[in-house]
C-alpha cells in the first residue's frame, strides 16, 4: 500500500542516510513511509488540568464516532494526551474504493497531513473531477509522482497514485479554482474536502489546538522534558521558531525565570513575539538573531541583571536547547522526498549544527545542561554530531536523556555502548514505552552536562 521508500527516485541519497548501520536501512525506509497512528496533544497545564482536557477531548470523539478511540496518558510525561487510531475496518475502506465514486487528488505533503488526521484545504486540491457536488462522497488519492496538474478536471490516472481514504466535498471546483483563485487575487481558503476516514485509522478531526492544548509530536514534548527547565532558571532556546518547545518551557517554568528565544528568520520571530504578547508572558523574550553568533568572548557576564539583547557572555545560561535545523527526514509519513534533495544538501546540515554547538558551549554555566535534538534520522546529524562533540569539547559530558520513550542511539565510531544507550532515538523499533504503545515521528535527543 504505502511506498517502500520515500527515495524511490533518489536511491543515491537514500544510501547516505545510514552508512554504518546500513542493515537497518530497509526497515527504516518502510517505517518512514507509514504515518504515525497515534496523535498527541500537549496540555497547557497553566490553563486546564489534564483530566479536564481528556474529558473534553473524549467527548469530541464520542460525538464523531460510534466506537470512539479511548484517549490515554503516558506515565512520566503527565501533560501528554494520546489518541490511538479508530478501530476502523480497513476492509470497509478497501470496498469503498471499488464503488463508483468521483476522485480528488492531492500532493504528497497534503496526503501526509490527511493520514495524520487533517482535512483537505482548498490550495491542496490538485484534481477534482468535473461535476462533483457539495456533500458528495469522494475517494481521495495522493499523487506520488508529482505529475498531476493543479486544476485537473478529469480522472487522474497513474501507477503512483496512493489511496488515502474517503471524504465529503465542502467546496466545488469553481470555489477552489474560480477566476479569483486562479488570479491569486483572492487565493481560495477553507476546507474543500472533509475527511471521513483514512487508511491510517487516525481520527480525521483536524488540528484542535487551542490555548488549552497543542497538537505536537511526542518526541518534541519529550525533548523539553529531557531539558527539564525549572522556575527561575536562565534558558536559551537557540533555534526557537515556531516556538512550540519555547511555550512548553514557559509552562514547565510557570512563566518564572528568563527564556531567550532566537531564530534567524525575522518573520518567524515576529509571529512568535505576537504569541508571547497575546499570552502576556513575562519570562520569555524573542530576537531575530543568527544563533551561531550568539556568544561574544569580549562581553562581561551580567550577574543577576536582566539579560540584554544577544550576543551574550560566557557562563550565562543554566540550560540551552539546540533544536537544530536539520534535513527533517523523520517527518512521517514521508510519502516522497523531493528529487532535488542531493547528497550535498544532506552534507550541509552537520556543518551548521557544529557551528551552532560551538557557539552554545561557552554560554553554558558549569554544571549547566544542553540538549541537542533533531527531527531527522541520518547518522551524521545525530550520532555523528555527538561523537564530534565528545572529541572536541572535553568539558561536555554525555548523560542519559531521560525520561526515555525512544530507543538507544545507533552504533557509531567514537561512541561507546554506554554512550549509545544515553541517547534517545525515535525510530522503526520504538513501539512501546512505560507500558503504552508509541508510534511517533523520527527524532533524536542527546543531553550533555558542562563539567567546567
Ligand atoms: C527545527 S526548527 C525549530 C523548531 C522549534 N524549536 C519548535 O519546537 O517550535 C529549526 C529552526 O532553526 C532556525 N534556524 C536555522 N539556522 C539558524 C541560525 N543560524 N540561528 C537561529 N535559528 C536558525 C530555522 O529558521 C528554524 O525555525
Amino acid at each position: 500500500m504505502y511506498p517502500k521508500s520515500p527515495f524511490l527516485r533518489n536511491s543515491l541519497v537514500e544510501s547516505q542516510i545510514l552508512r554504518r548501520n546500513a542493515n537497518q536501512l530497509e526497515e527504516l525506509m518502510n517505517w518512514l513511509c507509514r504515518p504515525p497512528t497515534i496523535t498527541t496533544y500537549r496540555v497547557n497545564t497553566l490553563r486546564i488540568s489534564v483530566p479536564a482536557f481528556k474529558q473534553k477531548f473524549q467527548q469530541i470523539l464520542f460525538e464523531k464516532y460510534a466506537k470512539p478511540p479511548k484517549v490515554y496518558e503516558i506515565p512520566n510525561i503527565p501533560e501528554v494526551v494520546c489518541i490511538p487510531p479508530t478501530p476502523l475496518s480497513l476492509l470497509d475502506l478497501t470496498k469503498k474504493e471499488t464503488e463508483p465514486l468521483r476522485e480528488v487528488v492531492v500532493d504528497g505533503c497534503c496526503g501526509a497531513a490527511l493520514l495524520r488526521g487533517a482535512h483537505i484545504y482548498a490550495p491542496g486540491v490538485l484534481a477534482m473531477e468535473a461535476g462533483t457536488k457539495l456533500g458528495e462522497e469522494v475517494l481521495v488519492y495522493a499523487d506520488l509522482a508529482g505529475k498531476c496538474k493543479q486544476g485537473t478536471n478529469t480522472r487522474y490516472e497513474s501507477d503512483e497514485k496512493l489511496f488515502l481514504g474517503v471524504g465529503v466535498v465542502r467546496m466545488q471546483r469553481h470555489q477552489i479554482y474560480g477566476p479569483a483563485a486562479v488570479d491569486k487575487a483572492e487565493p481560495s481558503k477553507g476546507v474543500a474536502v472533509e475527511m471521513i476516514a483514512t487508511t491510517s485509522g487516525v481520527p480525521s478531526i483536524g488540528d484542535l489546538s487551542s490555548n488549552e492544548a497543542l497538537l505536537q509530536n511526542l518526541p518534541s514534548i519529550v525533548c523539553v522534558r529531557v531539558l527539564n527547565p525549572q522556575p527561575g532558571e536562565r534558558v536559551l532556546d537557540m533555534c526557537a521558531a515556531p516556538g512550540n518547545k519555547t511555550m512548553h518551557m514557559v509552562e514547565m517554568m510557570g512563566d518564572q525565570g528568563e527564556i531567550i528565544a532566537l531564530d534567524k528568520v525575522v518573520n518567524k520571530i515576529t509571529t512568535l513575539q505576537e504569541k508571547i504578547t497575546a499570552n502576556s508572558l513575562k519570562s520569555v523574550r524573542s530576537y531575530a538573531f543568527d544563533a551561531s553568533r550568539v556568544y561574544d568572548a569580549a562581553k562581561v557576564p551580567e550577574d543577576n541583571a536582566c539579560l540584554e539583547m544577544p550576543p551574550y557572555a560566557a557562563n550565562t545560561f543554566d540550560k540551552i536547547l539546540l533544536d537544530a535545523p536539520c534535513s527533517a527526514l523523520g517527518n512521517r509519513p514521508l510519502l516522497t522526498v523531493s528529487p532535488h534533495m542531493s547528497a550535498r544538501m544532506l552534507d550541509s546540515y552537520p556543518k551548521v549544527q557544529r557551528k551552532l554547538f560551538t557557539a552554545a558551549v561557552p554560554l553554558l554555566k558549569p554544571n549547566g545542561v544542553l540538549v541537542y535534538s533533531t527531527c531527522t534520522v541520518t547518522e551524521q546529524e545525530n550520532e555523528g554530531i555527538v561523537a564530534w562533540v565528545l572529541e572536541k569539547f572535553p568539558q561536555m559530558k554525555l548523560v542519559a536523556a531521560t525520561p526515555r520513550l525512544g530507543g538507544s542511539g545507533l552504533a557509531y565510531n567514537g561512541l561507546s555502548d554506554v554512550e549509545r544507550q544515553y541517547l534517545q532515538r525515535f525510530s522503526h523499533d520504538t513501539t512501546e514505552a512505560e507500558g503504552v504503545p508509541i508510534d511517533a515521528v523520527g527524532f533524536f535527543i542527546a543531553k550533555f552536562i558542562k563539567k567546567y
